[in-house]
């Protein structure tokens, strides 16, 4: 059987150097590019590049994916900063480019995808919950997209629930005290030497709490997630927005 023929965008960073590894190791898949920053896309097509995986910059995304869509090249995404605005203007792109998939995953990691699935669950049956993200100070956004996708998919489930507003008699203080707020949710983010990517989602009702904890420690955790997505994409058209629908995840 023929190999998937895979690039990587963001070669050089962080997760991108990673993934350029995990990909040459995998025997599936061919690396026919590894691109950085003012790198050219068209090598890309030169390439006959079938997936790309796109690991860059917020403010370099959009026209990435602009590229690879318009070219009918599958697309699975890491890098953050999405918004309803960005969403429609890729859903306009993909619309036009019919059998061509993209997937962006605020988290690759499986314990990251769990910690969202448990907390959605969770989020109903207590009172409060704030969600407290903990990063590597280069990170250039807070908060966090896998935060901010917690925090959207708790307060759905609030709502769907029909739960009350978070008690919270805060009136006076210093502006930024109680963290961002996503849909009603408190988001809170820490950057901090030493650290890589952490997540708490804390949970309390009369007389107990429930923490709900994920480590990523190495960027190695992202790296199943991003082949499952490569391998998946190809055979998804559209925009899928989230790894739980590549995995059993009910
Ligand atoms: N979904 C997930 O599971 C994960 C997502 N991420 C996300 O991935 C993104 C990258 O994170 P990280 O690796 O830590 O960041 P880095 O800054 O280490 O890496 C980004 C890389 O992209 C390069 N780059 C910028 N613009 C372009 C472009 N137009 N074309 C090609 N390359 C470009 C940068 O080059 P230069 O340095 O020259 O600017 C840099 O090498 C972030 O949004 C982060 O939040 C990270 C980990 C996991
Ligand atoms: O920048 C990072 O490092 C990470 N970014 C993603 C996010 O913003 O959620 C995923 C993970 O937290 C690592």
């Amino acid at each position: 059987m023929s190999k998937l023929r895979v690039a990587v965008l963001g070669a050089k960073g962080r997760i991108g150097s990673e993934a350029v590894r995990a990909v040459e190791a995998a025997e599936d898949l061919e690396l026919v590019a590894a691109l950085g920053r003012g790198d050219s896309l068209e090598a890309l097509t030169d390439t006959g590049a079938q997936v790309v995986v796109e690991l860059t910059t917020p403010a370099s995304v959009m026209d990435n994916l602009d590229f690879c869509v318009r070219h009918g090249i599958h697309a699975v995404v890491g890098t953050t900063g999405w918004t309803d605005e960005r969403l429609a203007q890729l859903n306009t792109a993909l619309a036009a480019s019919p059998g061509t998939g993209v997937l962006i995953a605020p988290n690759f990691s499986i314990g990251a995808v769990l910690t969202m699935k448990f907390a959605e669950v969770a989020a109903p049956y207590f009172e409060s919950v704030e969600v407290i993200e903990l990063h590597h100070p280069n990170k250039v956004d807070a908060p966090s997209g896998t935060a901010t996708r917690t925090a959207q998919l708790i307060a759905a489930a609030r709502q769907k629930a029909g739960s009350a507003p978070q008690p919270d008699a805060t009136a006076t203080g210093l502006d930024g005290a109680r963290g961002a707020d996503v849909d009603g949710v408190p988001v809170h983010a820490v950057r901090l030497r030493g650290l890589l990517a952490h997540q708490e989602v804390l949970l309390g009702g009369e007389g107990e709490t429930l923490t709900i904890r994920h480590d990523s420690l190495h960027h190695s955790s992202f790296m199943p997630g991003i082949l499952l997505g490569v391998r998946r994409v190809v055979d998804t058209p559209g925009l899928t927005f989230g790894l739980e629908h590549f995995l059993d995840l009910k």
